[in-house]
């Protein structure tokens, strides 16, 4: 079932903010998602994906991201999805703020309790990009996509990137968590959700998939405020800069002095991420 309804629709930079909602084979639940095609009426867009960080909803970077000025000049769709599954009426789904609910951390999930609905990465990379095509084949260039995001987003969009080689032509972050299998939010989840096998818990960890990457060129652009308060204890820039460098990918690793981990430091930096993804979808 491809169908989708419209919750929200707001004009915005010569386009439309929409949401939409659909029910997603993959998670087995209604999955909300925003869109933002700033030329639909004049050109088919190439899609740009954002995925968000904990605690979020697709409405997080709608409403603080500032995503929509830089996307309507570069011609581009946004589309941002949920971080989760929601309302499956799993045992514990709703306890913490850093699992379950809220917190999909974009793996297919293995553990029993959670493998029926917690699929967010085929959500990601397969079913949702199906249903745009169906329903906006002449709106959206299906072809052209990247993908970018904030911490756990973050994480996701550099997973999908490694692990998907040539399907997205770009990738960048705001402060990913880079090497989860060695922080606390990352332990935490891929153990949930995947099982007690380390191994297992890599196949979703950036800096061991950038080890054995073999897909087109990446040039991966990452921004990080020295002022973040998770820097030091979750994201690990460094661990993924030297297996980057170790890998011969190029990354751009910018320190942005002073910022700390919200949406003030991200819609600061909104315009240089949608640029460098610009310069690959409408090349
Ligand atoms: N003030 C935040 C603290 C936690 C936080 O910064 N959450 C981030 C994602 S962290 C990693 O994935 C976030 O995007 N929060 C939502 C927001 O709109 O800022 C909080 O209490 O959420």
């Amino acid at each position: 079932n491809m169908s989708i309804k419209e919750v929200a629709s707001n004009r915005s930079f010569g386009g439309w903010q929409k949401v939409y909602q659909h029910e997603s084979e993959e998670c087995k639940c209604t999955m909300r998602f925003g869109f933002f095609p700033p030329q639909a009426e004049i050109k088919k867009c190439p899609a740009l994906y954002y995925l968000s960080g904990l605690t979020c909803t697709e409405q997080n970077v709608v409403t603080k991201g500032g995503t929509q000025g830089p996307a309507a000049k570069n011609g581009i769709v946004v589309i941002t999805p949920d971080t989760s599954p929601r309302g499956c009426n799993i045992e514990g789904e709703n306890d913490s703020y850093d699992f379950g609910s809220g917190a999909g951390f974009y793996v297919n999930a293995t553990e029993d309790k959670w493998k029926t609905n917690y699929r967010m990465f085929a959500y990601v990379t397969k079913e949702l990009p199906q249903v745009i095509r169906a329903n906006f084949g002449d709106k959206v260039d299906g072809d052209k996509m990247s993908i970018f995001g904030h911490s756990m987003g973050g994480h996701g969009a550099l997973v999908c990137a490694l692990k998907e080689p040539g399907k997205y032509k770009s990738v960048s972050a705001f402060a990913p968590i880079t090497n989860p299998i060695q922080c606390p939010w990352g332990q935490k989840a891929l153990k949930g959700y995947l099982g007690d096998n380390i191994e297992d818990h890599k196949e979703y960890d950036s800096c061991e998939l950038v080890k054995k990457y073999k897909g087109p060129v990446l040039d991966i652009l990452i921004d990080q405020g020295t002022n973040d308060e998770f820097l030091k204890r979750e994201l690990f820039p460094d661990h993924f800069q030297t297996a980057c460098a170790d890998a011969g990918v190029k990354l751009n690793l910018r320190l942005q002095e002073g910022y700390d981990h919200s949406y003030y430091f991200m819609s600061s930096f909104m315009e240089d991420h949608i640029n460098h993804h610009a310069k690959y979808l409408n090349a």
